[in-house]
């Protein structure tokens, strides 16, 4: 392990450590950190959560979690090392005055990292019983999960109450997508080589697609899900920060603030959508019954605990527009949903066609170049040529054929192992760097955006399209790219099932 000066211990406190992402995630993530020997030799882990629990107990909860969710049997002697470190705190998070439970396991003398994998309307609550208890000081650091608010309105209340107590250099919010190794590529694809460098742009591409399908459901999670929907859970984040790295400009270095700035540029430029064009350019769907990958699901209105009237979407598709110099004309079609045929999120390029045809029919018959970037699984980047098929010809033309590049992620770095997003994002927040993280105002900005398409959507009144589980969204989502003759990518994991 390389430990620079910026590697200090900390305090890691972890808000909600009997929860699901922490339970599934958090945990599991912190495992994997300690067997890579990324987490300082002095820092302690202390989960706190509102059950009496005493500690011992609290390690064996621990311990079973992360032999449930680790990829691996559990190595004993990274355990023993990390289980030193582990403590426990009972905390209602609500009551400002059992927050004196922190007097006995922090050091106030050391670096705090306040993880709050609880539900956004007690961030309030929690900073404030921090502040009471006089332990928030400039070396306190604080992460948020997502989604922060519901809308614009409430993500500034919530943005506001922890503002109150912390400065922007304090707060992480968390989109663990920009944890994810090729997402974070995307940055390294597009700035460290100048065939895309110079490329990039409204000259040479002709439209962008970004597709997060996932094949599962809501997995019991009803009672969030519904009131946020696919547009809140995945579009107002994950997709909007996959677009601002593809769409932004070249940042003058990679500091946190240098990135977040091109990106809140390209979520500024986003051309808004409103009653006046909502039914041209988006599609949201909702799934019946079906099957993924062979076995029979329940439609999204019988899951456990439905509402059977609920009109939430679990499907969105949007063509987005970036009203900028450089992507001009160049449409940005967004899809992602719940209950899709496979779990896959890809970047799909299109490149525009030669402007003259030198080859003749093999030419047109062809599709244009395309660069495919496999977000997840089987992290990799592909791209489509064209070659002469070798061989004489009488008539001195040259026939086409297209032809693949395709480099796998886990062949060409067969020695690595691809961290999770969490490992990545939690190493991060102890180092102290925040490029990996949301800056308010890009947050605000993407919910101004995603909030008008809701109204829209809220004035139309109309249910969301039904589609079959184990299909690719409703009808609709086809029918908005093939109206201007474009289809969507099918990713070459579909075709292997
Ligand atoms: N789960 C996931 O996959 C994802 C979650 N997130 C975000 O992460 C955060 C946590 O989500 P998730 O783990 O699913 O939620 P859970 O409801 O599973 O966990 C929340 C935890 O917070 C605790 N809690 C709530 N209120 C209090 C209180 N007053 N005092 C003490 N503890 C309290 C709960 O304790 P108790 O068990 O006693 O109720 C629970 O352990 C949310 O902001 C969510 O949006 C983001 C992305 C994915
Ligand atoms: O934030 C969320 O992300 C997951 C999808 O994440 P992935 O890393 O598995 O692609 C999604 O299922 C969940 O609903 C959402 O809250």
């Amino acid at each position: 392990m390389v430990m620079d000066n910026s590697f200090e211990p900390c305090d890691f406190v972890l808000f909600g450590t009997m929860g699901d992402l922490s339970r599934r995630k958090l945990l599991p993530s912190l495992y994997q950190l300690e067997k890579a020997e990324l987490i300082h030799p002095d820092t302690t882990i202390i989960g706190v959560a509102r059950q009496e629990m005493s500690k011992e107990d609290y390690i064996a909860e621990v311990k079973s979690n992360i032999e449930k969710f680790s990829d691996k049997a559990l190595c004993e002697d990274t355990w023993n090392r990390l289980c030193e470190r582990l403590d426990y705190i009972c905390v209602d998070m609500k009551d400002i005055n059992s927050y004196k439970a922190f007097d006995d396991v922090v050091d106030p003398n050391r670096v705090m990292v306040c993880y709050l994998a609880t539900p956004p309307a007690i961030y309030g609550d929690i900073c404030r019983g921090l502040h009471g208890c006089d332990i928030i000081d400039s070396s306190v650091r604080v992460v948020l999960e997502k989604p922060i608010g519901h809308d614009l309105d409430s993500s500034k209340v919530i943005n506001d109450q922890v503002s109150e107590y912390f400065n922007e250099s304090q707060i992480y919010r968390i989109d663990h997508y920009l944890g994810k190794e090729t997402v974070l590529n995307l940055i390294a694809l597009r700035f460290a080589n100048s065939i895309f460098a110079t490329n990039w742009d409204h000259n040479c591409i002709d439209h962008v697609q970004i597709s997060v399908a996932e094949s599962v459901g809501i997995e019991g999670r009803w009672g969030y899900f519904d009131d946020a929907g696919q547009m809140r859970d995945m579009v107002q984040n994950h997709l909007l920060q996959i677009l601002s790295l593809v769409a932004m400009e070249p940042p003058a270095t990679l500091d946190a603030d240098s990135i977040r700035d091109e990106k809140l540029k390209v979520l500024k430029a986003l051309r808004p959508i409103d009653v006046s064009n909502i039914n041209d350019v988006t599609v949201r769907g909702q799934y019946t019954a079906g099957f993924v990958k062979g076995e029979e699901v329940p439609g999204y209105l019988e899951e456990d605990d439905a509402n059977t009237r609920s009109k939430t979407e679990t499907f969105v598709a949007i063509k987005a527009e970036i009203d900028n110099w450089r992507w001009a004309g160049v449409p940005f079609y967004l899809r992602t949903g719940k209950r899709m045929p496979t779990k896959v999120s890809e970047v799909v390029i299109y490149f525009k066609r030669q402007p003259h045809n030198l080859f003749g029919d093999s030419f047109n018959s062809l599709p244009p170049n395309k660069l495919v970037i496999r977000l997840q699984p089987d992290e990799g980047v592909e791209i489509t040529v064209m070659n002469k098929i070798p061989g004489l010809t009488s008539s001195g033309s040259m026939d086409l054929q297209k032809s693949k590049l395709d480099l796998s992620f886990s062949e060409a770095f067969s020695e690595e192992r691809i961290p999770d997003a969490y490992e990545k994002l939690l190493l991060e927040v102890m180092l102290g760097n925040q490029a990996l993280f949301v800056r308010r105002d890009e947050v605000e900005q993407a919910w101004n955006w995603v909030d008008s398409i809701l109204d829209a959507w809220n004035h139309t009144a109309e249910p969301p399209e039904p589609y079959q589980a184990g299909t690719w969204g409703p009808v609709a989502s086809i029918g908005l790219l093939a109206r201007e003759n474009r289809s969507w990518y099918e990713s070459k994991l579909t075709k292997k099932r």
